[in-house]
């Protein structure tokens, strides 16, 4: 096997299952083997495996992988996975921007995904970086450390203040619109959004907590859905970007979006890297000393663009925004169901916003596969939501 390392369970598994990487949590491996799957988890001791390391992990049988969103699943690799008699791939990410799932799905394979599990702590990261970015806390921690406290001054690291302000969210699906209401009841944001989609759960959430507020002699919050991502660039003081990346996506901020937005105004991205030409937010954030943004993923990751890590305006941190521990467990886990499950020949989960059951360490998952994004390409059937009654 090209010499990769790779630690194997269960090894008389009748399925040969490959993950391209270590995957925290034990109760995704117990999902493979507790179907019959014989797992290999690559220990490679390299970040990111080039398509020539996971056509050597596939071999010459694999029946199913479990991948990263770092890696480039396109014709390559799931013409070798076909060959190689294999069904089912799945992402450890919810986003799938570095999967061709035309190519899978010409070549027959399941390509499963992992929502929901990371819905509350990514938007609890783009909320960290919000803040971060907003009240300087990087800036003034580097400050400290270095030694330039001298004591309190009415103009040291003075920022923004966000309660009462306006919240725009580009992209209000799951974490969009988890990451508004973070904003809106803790900071008492109103929030103004665009989607392709109307978010009718957001827009209740927004209207009946501000009634609330009024009903305890508070200022209420309100919500709009603008018709553009220039009617939230304008109006929002804090800007969060959380839509999938696609080519509608790609550079949807770039230089004549950011000189629409206020000067002082804070921008965070927790979705993909090239949402932002993140060249001209370079020049951007130069150009506007007051304009601070909080970034956790990157154009050309794991790189910077030159400049960018030397500006106190800006909070960069490696993609980290779903790094909490029962998190990452939820998401090997989900993907592990999905590869056990189309292996098996389950349906697809008819509820993709209830993973809860799959998740349980105490209980048998259903016997369904949690997210495949191209079930219905692949005519794969849906289950009757009976198991899910039941649960
Ligand atoms: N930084 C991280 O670690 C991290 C973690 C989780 C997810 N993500 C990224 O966040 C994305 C969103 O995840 P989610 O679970 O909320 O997905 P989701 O599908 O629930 O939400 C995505 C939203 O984007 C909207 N959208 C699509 N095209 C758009 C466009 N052109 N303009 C505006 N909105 C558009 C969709 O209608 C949808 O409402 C993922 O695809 C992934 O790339 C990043
Ligand atoms: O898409 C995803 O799931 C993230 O980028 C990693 O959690």
């Amino acid at each position: 096997m090209a010499g990769l390392a790779v630690q194997i369970y269960n090894g008389g598994g009748v399925f040969r299952v490959v993950s391209t990487k270590p995957m925290p949590g034990t109760q995704w491996i117990r999902a493979l083997t507790n179907v019959g799957c014989r797992v290999e988890v690559c220990t490679e001791n390299k970040t990111i495996l080039s398509v020539e390391d996971i056509l050597a992990l596939i071999g010459s049988r694999c029946d199913g992988v479990i991948g990263q969103l770092t890696e480039d699943w396109g014709e390559t690799l799931f013409a070798a996975l076909k060959k190689a008699g294999g069904h089912a791939y799945s992402n450890m990410a919810v986003g799938y921007n570095n999967v061709d799932v035309n190519a899978a799905t010409r070549h027959g394979i399941a390509v499963g995904n992992t929502p929901g599990v990371l819905t509350e702590t990514t938007a609890e990261l783009a909320a960290a970086l919000t803040l971060s970015a907003a009240r300087r806390v990087v800036e003034a921690d580097d400050f400290m450390r270095a030694g330039k406290y001298e004591g309190w001054l009415p103009s040291l690291f003075v920022g923004n203040l966000l309660k009462g302000q306006t919240v725009g969210i580009i992209g209000a699906g799951r974490i969009g619109s988890a990451y508004a209401r973070m904003m809106i009841e803790g900071f008492k944001m109103n929030v103004i959004y665009y989607d392709l989609y109307q978010s009718t759960r957001l827009e209740k959430f927004v209207t009946a907590y501000g009634e609330f507020l009024k009903s305890q002699g508070e200022t209420p919050v309100y919500w709009r859905r603008a018709t553009s991502p220039e009617e939230v660039l304008k109006e929002a003081d804090v800007v969060s970007l959380h839509p999938i990346l696609d080519k509608t996506t790609y550079h949807l901020i770039n230089k004549e979006r950011l000189s629409l937005m206020k000067k002082d105004a804070v921008l965070v991205n927790a979705s993909r890297g090239p949402v932002i030409d993140e060249a001209a937010l370079v020049e951007h954030l130069k150009a506007n000393p007051m304009f601070r943004v909080g970034l956790d993923v990157f154009e050309d990751e794991p790189f910077m663009k030159p400049g960018l890590g030397e500006l106190p305006n800006a909070v960069v941190v490696p993609h980290i925004a779903s790094a909490s521990k029962w998190t990452r467990e939820g998401m090997a886990t989900l993907a592990a169901l999905n590869v056990a499950g189309k292996l098996k020949g389950y349906p697809l989960w008819s509820n993709p916003n209830n993973i809860m059951p799959f998740l349980d360490e105490h209980s048998q998952p259903p016997a369904a596969c949690p997210s495949i994004v191209n079930s219905k390409a692949l005519g794969l059937p849906v289950s009757d939501g009976k198991a899910e009654s039941k649960l």
